[in-house]
């Protein structure tokens, strides 16, 4: 075993729990992998002091994700934090690796299988490990990460077994959970799920899929949700990193 060659630093970890309302801009490397289009979203995340870069996809090559890495690092010294769709997501041009657990699911693939599949290459990177639970919630219509993973998410009204997946991911000693509407979702995850897992849970959470608007994002602000993921919004409509700013230098004053 190698492990000593694993980062013991535990920086991004203590940024992600230093606060809550912090925002991720989730890059898709499939969608955006030149120079010129990671330039311009670089140059708004930083005036809108985006917290991190998330970079992942379900469907993305290895070579676009070390490229879209590899051009993203030397671009901005904004975190970039990966967020893989498959083992093939690694690369040590990122500062950390969400080390997802796809628990929501039953597919042994997602929870251990791409796992063994990487573990000499992850233990090889000099990249911060965060192990995370991953937990989808329906958000209205079938997400590509379920229909890639075959499998079903949790149900949005049984906050029940949303509860009970997060608590027993972290005593299965996972450091993060992140509830997942699924890119492009109809609705988001309610805040009132996470209001009720903040009130049993001590745990860093991450929240992303179908986030449109500043309310939203106030709204899981509101109830202790420390990084909103932003994906196909920012896809979509890249001045939403104006609204952003907006939002950040009144939570920053
Ligand atoms: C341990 C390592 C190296 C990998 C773990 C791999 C696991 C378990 C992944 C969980 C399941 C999964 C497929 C997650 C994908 C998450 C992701 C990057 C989603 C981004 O959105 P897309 O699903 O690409 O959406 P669109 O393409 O529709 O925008
Ligand atoms: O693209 P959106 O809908 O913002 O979703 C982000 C991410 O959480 C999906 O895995
Ligand atoms: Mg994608």
């Amino acid at each position: 075993m190698h492990l000593q060659f694993m980062k013991l630093s535990k920086e991004i970890f203590n940024k992600l729990n230093s606060k809550t309302g912090q925002i991720a801009v989730l890059i898709d490397p499939e969608e955006t992998n030149s120079v010129e289009k990671l330039q311009i979203i670089v140059e708004k995340a930083k005036f809108a002091s985006v917290d991190y870069f998330f970079i992942g996809g379900s469907t993305v090559t290895r070579s676009d994700f070390q490229k879209t890495t590899s051009i993203l690092k030397s671009l901005t010294d904004i975190p970039l934090v990966i967020f893989p769709g498959d083992h093939q997501q690694l690369s040590n041009d990122a500062d950390a690796l969400l080390y997802l657990s796809l628990l929501s699911g039953r597919n042994p693939e997602y929870l251990i299988g791409q796992h063994v599949k990487s573990a000499q290459e992850v233990i090889q990177l000099d990249l911060e490990i965060i192990p995370t639970a991953y937990i989808l919630i329906d958000g209205g219509k079938q997400s590509t990460v379920a229909y890639v993973s075959q499998t079903t998410p949790i149900p949005r009204d049984n906050t029940q077994i949303a509860l009970n997946t997060a608590i027993a991911g972290t005593l299965q000693g996972n450091k993060v959970v992140y509830f997942d509407a699924g890119s492009g979702a109809n609705q988001p995850v309610d805040a009132q799920l996470i209001k009720q897992v903040k009130a049993q849970l001590e745990t860093v959470t991450i929240v992303g899929g179908g986030v449109r608007s500043i309310e939203q994002i106030e709204a899981l602000k509101s109830v202790g949700t420390n990084v909103i993921v932003i994906g196909n919004k920012i896809e979509e409509d890249i001045d939403f990193l104006l609204d952003i700013q907006n939002y950040k230098s009144k939570v920053l004053s």
